[in-house]
């Protein structure tokens, strides 16, 4: 790259107009080699990992779904997701060919044109449920975050086909498809402690009656240590299922205000509780605030798919755990205004709940 492009992209203007207008993403400024990263993507001091913070004796759990018929399992998973909220799983029935095609096409959708990818932005895109960006709300947030995404929301295989980017709707979709199995599967063995004996049509249009993949891409960074690759959030959906790559760098909360990583298990699938099973539990099983570290040497990619209640669909605690007269500690919420809410700010913690907080 020209000197003179890295010298004007390092204009603070230009350098929003190239990432965020211009489709280039971060993937573009991180391909001009910059020597450090521009101001915008500095993080405050408060909102970068602190090293002291990080606890490598400690691990979240890792459950083999081959036994799922056993006693332990369904046990080991409740626990998981009322103690931290995230757990892995290893032998989920997902082909480990179907979870390496999903990141190839990751690697293929991001390695387009910016012209091309562009033609997915906010401004550009055919249809809302397709979205290619960065950074997580870029008009909300003080600093940007290091990720560029494309982001599916499912609403038919017609649509998909139609409107889903060539180079990585095929994938997306088996991914996707194949999943499903062993989202039902956990979502009976956590409805089961929540006193749901089945999920019936009701149940499911609740806990899983819309779905989102989304592509992230996060490209090397010249100064990881001043920037993140997603700040810290919890996800508002019912659970999700998440695929990453070897590289690492996703953290979750541990207690006392510790960091815990969540070290990549080839073919396996790290599964969160999101704010909306939280509040349909009434606070049982817990969403888990999280981030992602940038990355200094390696291109890293994720690919979560968000299991979400259907957006018309009212949440709040389920009756099954109030039977015994447990108060609610959250109130009724139209969930596309739970998610409206969310995306209106930057990352903030676990401060989204609070919305539907009694
Ligand atoms: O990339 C990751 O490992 C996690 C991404 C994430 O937390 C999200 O997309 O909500
Ligand atoms: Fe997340």
């Amino acid at each position: 790259m020209a000197p003179k492009m890295v010298e004007s992209a390092t204009n603070s203007w230009d350098i929003t107009d190239f990432v965020v207008n211009q489709g280039h993403g971060v993937k573009g400024l991180s391909e001009m080699k910059l020597l450090s990263i521009p101001k915008q993507f500095i993080q405050p001091p408060e909102e970068r990992i602190d090293a002291s913070k990080v606890v490598c004796e400690e691990c979240i759990p890792v459950i083999d779904m081959a036994c799922l018929d056993g006693p332990k399992v369904a046990q080991m998973i409740c626990d998981a997701a009322e103690k931290w909220g995230f757990f892995q799983v290893v032998n989920h029935g997902v082909p480990l060919g179907v979870l390496e095609d999903v990141k190839e096409a990751t690697h293929r959708f991001f390695a387009l044109p910016g012209e091309e990818k562009k033609k997915y932005s906010k401004e550009n895109s055919r249809s809302n449920s397709v979205r290619f960006g960065t950074s997580f709300t870029p008009q909300a947030e003080k600093s940007l975050e290091w990720k560029d995404y494309l982001s599916l929301f499912y609403v038919s295989e017609d649509e998909a086909s139609a409107l889903w980017p060539s180079v990585c709707k095929d994938q997306a979709l088996e991914y996707m498809k194949r999943s499903e199995l062993v989202i039902r599967q956990l979502l009976e063995v956590l409805m089961r402690r929540l006193n749901v004996k089945e999920i019936d049509e009701k149940k499911e249009s609740l806990l899983m009656g819309s779905m989102r993949i989304n592509l992230n891409y996060y490209p090397i960074c010249p100064n990881p240590e001043l920037t993140v690759g997603v700040g810290r959030h919890s996800d508002v959906s019912t659970l999700t299922v998440l695929l990453q790559d070897d590289i690492g760098g996703l953290y979750v909360r541990g207690v006392h205000d510790t960091w815990v990583h969540v070290p990549p298990i080839r073919g396996s699938l790290v599964i969160n509780i999101g704010d909306a099973l939280q509040i349909m539990s009434n606070g049982r099983y817990k969403s888990v605030e999280h981030r992602v570290i940038a990355n200094g040497s390696s291109n890293r990619v994720s690919v979560p798919i968000f299991v979400n209640p259907k957006p018309s669909e009212v949440i709040g605690p389920l009756p099954e755990v109030l039977e015994g007269g447990e108060e609610p500690l959250y109130k009724q919420v139209l969930y596309s205004d739970y998610v409206k809410h969310f995306f209106r700010k930057a990352h903030d913690g676990k401060n989204t709940v609070e919305f539907a907080k009694i």
